[in-house]
């Protein structure tokens, strides 16, 4: 069992992937050989084989002090310092995590703050954590942006007034760079325990790193299980062969797509779980692809909830978009439909059918009306939602966001244009130097 690209409905002929074999090598090459543009920010490559195993012990460690002394963790970060954390905790636990009776859960509750810059968020998480015992994670690879290091300032404060320093030191955390940031220089005078997120590690490329495997932990995730799914992917997607390769089969779709006026790629999925998969999903494509006036918009789409409202568009809007949905193949538990006497709503007809059944023949009939609609269709089929194939998920998507990147003609790990609006931010509030 492994990740399947299902291309058969993305009217692209297996000739037109082999037409681009050579560039697929040579792109190849740039990647492995780290010589392509942005060459130092390829660390994440190797991540899985190469991860230091005492590195990997700490950080079970600490997450188990963790779940031992809070009853909370609050996670401080924004982008890849906390997506890939919130995306692999939301799809591999329970939907309702933070309010599960205790007996069901023995982990903390997790928070995510410094992903926006609202009063009314923080004030009503203090609400939520009043009573409770509280530990913190910042994470910031720049260890200078804006939002974490305010949500920092505010919970660094918090947690004194409820501690006292020093015991407030020992339930802080700081994931971030070696030696260069705001955040280390704090870290280090407060003495704070940290940890390092890699010179060659960006931050949406950061998930196999403590950014998200120090979360992902105190959930009670097994980051051995996620890692040797990485790991797998790591073998598996290093075939230069794009007829072998589904990773670069769907690097090479995506842009043979976007040649042909579709300007825009929908990620679908049908298990809510995902929703923050799709949101790390958005941010690996969209900021390393977005640049020098190119780019697919990546948009994501929850079904069937959203055939009841952007349905419509996908179905008869401007064709200028193309679907890929993750397609989980078995799912686990189960919910039978039974009949009733009187048959009122009229469903007697799904007898001992099983909801997963139901949402199964929902996905076949939306794939094909969206193909009849001229939606060119996509499908990365998911053997089962667990540890291992969601970490060879993550790695699939990296890895073909490189290559996707790299044939567009970009530099998939750089991010000159988010400077923009901080620029004219610390215009507006007086920073010294703007
Ligand atoms: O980890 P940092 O340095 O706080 O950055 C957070 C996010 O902000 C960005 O740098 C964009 O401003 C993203 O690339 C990154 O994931």
């Amino acid at each position: 069992m492994t990740i399947r690209l299902d291309y058969n409905n993305a009217f692209i002929k297996k000739s037109e992937l082999e037409n681009l074999s050579n560039i697929i090598k040579k792109n190849h090459n740039l990647i492995h050989e780290k010589k392509g543009a942005g060459n130092d920010y390829l660390g994440w490559l190797e991540l899985p084989s190469k991860y230091h195993k005492e590195e990997l012990d700490r950080i079970k460690r600490v997450a188990e002090r963790i779940r031992n002394n809070s009853d909370v963790l609050i996670i401080i970060g924004i982008g890849g310092s906390y997506l890939g954390a919130r995306a692999c905790i939301d799809a591999l636990s329970s939907q309702f995590y933070n309010i599960l009776p205790k007996c069901k859960r023995k982990t903390p509750e997790i928070y995510y703050v410094g992903n926006n810059i609202s009063s009314d968020y923080i004030l009503d998480l203090f609400e939520v954590i009043e009573d409770k015992e509280i530990s913190v994670n910042v994470i910031s690879k720049s260890g200078t942006t804006t939002e974490p290091a305010i949500a920092f300032r505010i919970f660094k404060e918090y947690m004194e007034k409820r501690y006292g320093k020093e015991e407030a030191k020992n339930r802080i955390y700081a994931t971030t760079d070696k030696k260069k940031g705001a955040l280390k220089t704090l870290a280090n005078s407060e003495g704070y325990q940290t940890f390092t997120i890699p010179d060659d590690v960006g931050g949406r490329y950061s998930i196999f790193t403590p950014v998200g495997l120090l979360p992902i932990a105190v959930a009670g995730i097994d980051i051995d299980k996620l890692m040797d799914g990485a790991k797998s992917a790591e073998i598996e997607y290093s075939n230069d062969n794009i007829v072998e390769n589904p990773c670069y089969q769907y690097a090479a779709i995506r842009n043979i797509l976007h040649s042909r006026n579709k300007d825009i790629e929908i990620l679908a999925y049908y298990e809510p779980a995902l929703y923050y998969a799709s949101e790390w999903w958005k941010q690996l494509f969209g900021e390393s692809e977005g640049k020098d006036g190119k780019g697919l918009f990546p948009a994501a789409v929850g079904f069937t909830t959203d055939l009841h409202s952007m349905g419509q568009l996908i179905q008869d809007g401007k064709r200028n978009i193309f679907e890929t949905t993750i397609n989980i193949e078995n799912n686990q538990r189960e919910i039978t439909i039974k009949a009733t006497k009187d048959n009122l709503d009229g469903l007697n007809f799904l007898e001992g059918k099983t909801l997963n059944y139901v949402n199964k023949k929902a996905f076949e009939g939306t794939l094909k009306a969206h193909v009849q609609g001229d939606v060119p269709n996509l499908v990365i089929n998911l053997p089962k939602l667990n540890e291992f194939y969601f970490g060879k998920l993550i790695y699939f998507f990296e890895k073909s966001c490189a290559m996707s990147g790299y044939l567009l003609g970009v530099n998939p790990f750089d991010q000159p244009g988010v400077e923009k609006y901080k620029t004219n931010m610390f215009q507006l509030l007086g920073k010294p130097g703007y």
